[in-house]
């Protein structure tokens, strides 16, 4: 991809523009680019900052890219001067150090051990940098022309504005102010903090889970749209954005900013609330007609709102498992969810999520084989989409743990181990045309470098593995077939037994 020329690190097939109806500027495609095709890679962040409870597990430095996808644990060794951040080595602490680190480290020393909230972070590192004169006057230029929407958030949302106004406070104080970047007044600092608000990237792992958060001016400037065609994802703060369609040239790049497989009305309220506009893309205007089952879809959303939420910390995972079986069944019983519609796709996630944390593995794997055989071709209809590879990279790691001998505790997990020996399945097969599929497709995948560096690692291991014992999958065509005929009726029973 060629370089933007007045971006340092910025590598994009899209040029910025003024997009019509009223979205203010935008990024449109500079020439043709094919499904899996790449539209903007960033390689530095203009800002990055972990998730306050992400600071004890991962790297501050990497963001967990340099010990991605290895087993085991990992151990991080904490920043001696604050013992806020931890760094794998010193590789990572000396990134990080001339990143930021080293104009925040006597504060969070001071502050040691309450921990500034993330926004707070990211604000005071933007506000340091700017300050130290850290970005280019072409960076600071496309940061100055975002969007900020302050007005709207002080007015709608007095409670942000508060949480902004109070960050800018703290980090006025703790900033210091002066360097060659000039103070800045605490008026101007919430106005750099209402911009983050609204124009900040949920920084993710290679595997898509939340992290942290994520900006850069340019990425900034791609639009929203409920029917988008491109998805972003990072390596450590390295952003990639790829077509999930075949995109043509001037077409506008879209993203969508919230989870699209939520029912429109949630859609619409989110968008409203966090970044102040109706949305009128394609697939909302096509749901106007789906008034009915909207009503229902949220009615189950309450439902499960209701619950009370999953991940307290006092709740052993068993018990958070029947409370989200119990959950879906009553949601099947009151409501004619499909297993492809919300919040069914989300219980489910959480349910394996959960499972997998009580280590009931048997349950965890049929449940992850209802995702993959029934649930993503529907949510995810791209078979690039990174969620879907992710999701069936979760379904090869947990047949290999099977493989392996991995044995499963918890209520139900015996039935469940006993349907999958009688149905005799060889995981061998499985995981092997579940790897094969993810690599084969690559060259249209969308999943970030270091995902697809780990599949093809670990699809190597495997094909090596068969070779040795004188096998060649590849010739196996009917034999995987049948494999995939026993998965369907596991599937089956897992989804009877829902209903
Ligand atoms: C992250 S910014 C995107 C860049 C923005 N257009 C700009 O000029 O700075 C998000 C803001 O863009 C506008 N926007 C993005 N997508 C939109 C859409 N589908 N419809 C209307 N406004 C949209 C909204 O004002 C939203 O708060």
């Amino acid at each position: 991809m060629p370089p933007n020329d007045n971006l340092p690190g910025v590598y994009t097939n899209t040029a910025p523009g003024p997009a019509p109806n009223g979205l203010g500027q935008g990024l449109f495609a500079s020439k043709a680019i094919p499904a899996g095709g790449d539209v903007l890679n960033i390689k530095t962040a203009f800002v990055a900052v972990l998730d306050t409870e992400r600071l004890g597990d991962t790297c501050s430095g990497c963001f967990g890219r340099r010990y991605f996808g290895r087993d085991g644990d990992v151990s991080l060794r904490a920043c001696t001067g604050c013992q806020v951040v931890r760094y794998c080595d010193k590789t990572c602490q000396s990134k990080d150090w001339k990143f930021a680190h080293s104009l925040e480290c006597p504060t969070f020393k001071k502050l040691h051990p309450r921990v500034l909230p993330n926004n707070a972070r990211a604000l005071l590192r933007i506000v340091q940098r700017i300050q130290r004169g850290k970005y280019t006057p072409s960076e600071l230029d496309r940061f100055a022309q975002l969007e900020t929407h302050a007005a709207s958030i002080r007015e709608e949302n007095p409670r942000q504005w508060e949480r902004i106004s109070l960050s800018a406070k703290a980090v006025s104080a703790y900033s210091g102010g002066g360097g060659v970047g000039g103070g800045m007044d605490e008026e101007e600092i919430c106005g750099v903090g209402a911009k983050l608000d609204l124009n900040s990237f949920n920084l993710t792992n290679a595997q898509y889970d939340r992290i942290g958060l994520y900006l850069h001016p340019y990425a900034a400037l791609i639009n929203h749209s409920c029917a988008y065609n491109a998805v972003a994802g990072f390596d450590d703060d390295e952003l990639f954005v790829k077509a999930v369609r075949n995109i043509a040239q001037d077409d506008q790049i879209f993203i969508s900013y919230v989870d699209t497989t939520n029912p429109t009305q949630l859609r619409r309220q989110e968008l409203r609330e966090r970044y102040f506009f109706d949305c009128a893309c394609p697939k909302c205007a096509s749901s106007a007609q789906e008034q009915q089952d909207e009503r229902q879809i949220i009615d189950a959303f309450r439902l499960l709102q209701s619950i009370p939420a999953s991940t307290t910390h006092d709740e052993p995972p068993t018990a958070t498992v029947q409370r989200l079986q119990s959950a879906l069944r009553a949601l099947h019983a009151s409501t004619s969810c499909p297993v492809t519609s919300q919040p069914v796709v989300a219980l489910r996630d959480e349910l394996i999520a959960s499972m997998l944390s009580a280590g009931m593995f048997y349950s965890a794997f049929a449940h992850a084989a209802v995702r993959y055989v029934r649930v993503d071709p529907v949510v995810y209809p791209f078979v690039g989409h990174p969620i879907r590879a992710v999701h069936a990279w979760a379904l090869a790691k947990l047949a290999i743990l099977l493989s392996q001998g991995g044995e499963g505790e918890g209520e139900g997990e015996a039935d469940v181990r006993s349907s999958v020996e009688r149905l005799g399945l060889n995981f061998g097969l499985i995981i092997w045309s579940v790897l094969r599929v993810l690599v084969a497709g690559e060259g249209a995948a969308c999943a970030v470098p270091g995902f697809r560096g780990m599949v093809g690692a670990t699809f190597g291991e495997v094909q090596g593995e068969f070779v040795r014992n004188g096998i060649e999958p590849g010739r196996m065509g009917v034999e995987i077939g049948r494999e995939w005929e026993k998965v369907g009726r596991l599937v089956g029973d897992v989804i009877e037994g829902e209903g």
